[in-house]
């Protein structure tokens, strides 16, 4: 049976660092190889989200500027990306877009920029550092490790609810602290990883896609698209 996938793209016109909309096309990459017809739709300025409407939902990275934009606007938004969020819809959600999911995040000018309060975690802003460079992780669940390349002044503090997406290995991660890097909470996936993350990491990739299926498909035998699934090795 052939499916069908559809994808919020959240402001992608305005939220796109380091071509984060490169997830996209991974997405479409492995959903192709599932037998899925994924679609993509971007949801932006003054534009409703509708949470019945979309199975997945991407939120990449952006700079402090185009963050005060979005920071204003998700805020008409807020109801339905939380539904869509408490009803286990799948998100991944990169750097300046995982900040906004958040309580708060202070610029690099110090302004307080509101998130959505989705989820429970908060940035701060470090004096005059950004964290620069490759990163490496460890998903506690899969054992798999993680690349990517992480660009930010933002140190993000997880909520008792989250947990991260991987251990940091090397690299700096959520706040250079607590080897922390990233979050999950229920279907949503949260990093700081661009590069694109997902084309560094087909498994994640996979994952996601396997979860708006489960969702989406409660009774389809998935057994085929699972096992495109390299089971991690313990
Ligand atoms: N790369 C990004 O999305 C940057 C997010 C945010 N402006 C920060 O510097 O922390």
């Amino acid at each position: 049976m052939p499916y069908t996938l559809k994808i919020a793209h959240l402001y992608g016109d305005l939220m796109n660092t380091y071509g984060d909309i490169g997830n996209i096309l991974v997405l479409n990459y492995y959903a192709k190889k599932m037998n899925v017809t994924l679609t993509s739709e971007i949801v932006s300025l003054n534009q409703s989200f509708d949470p019945k409407k979309f199975d997945l939902a991407f939120f990449g990275g952006g700079q402090d500027y185009e963050q005060v934009i979005v920071s204003k606007d998700i805020q008409s938004k807020k109801k339905d990306l939380t539904d869509f969020i408490e009803d286990n819809g799948p998100m991944l959600a990169i750097c300046g877009g995982y900040q906004l999911l958040g309580q708060y995040y202070i610029g690099a000018a110090g302004e307080r920029i509101e998130g959505i309060n989705a989820l429970p975690h908060y940035t701060k802003s470090q004096d005059h550092n950004r964290f620069i460079g490759d990163i490496v992780i460890k998903n506690a669940e899969t054992n798999q490790t993680y690349h990517g390349f992480e660009n930010h002044n933002g140190i993000t503090f997880l909520g008792t609810s989250e947990r991260p997406l991987g251990t940091v290995i090397s690299g700096h991660g959520n706040n250079g602290q607590d080897k922390s890097e990233g979050a999950i909470y229920k279907n949503v996936f949260c990093s700081y990883f661009h590069g694109p993350i997902l084309a560094r990491n087909g498994e994640l990739a996979k994952r996601l896609l396997l979860i708006a299926l489960k969702r989406k498909y409660p009774d389809a035998d998935l057994s085929k698209e699972e096992s495109l699934i390299i089971k991690p090795t313990y």
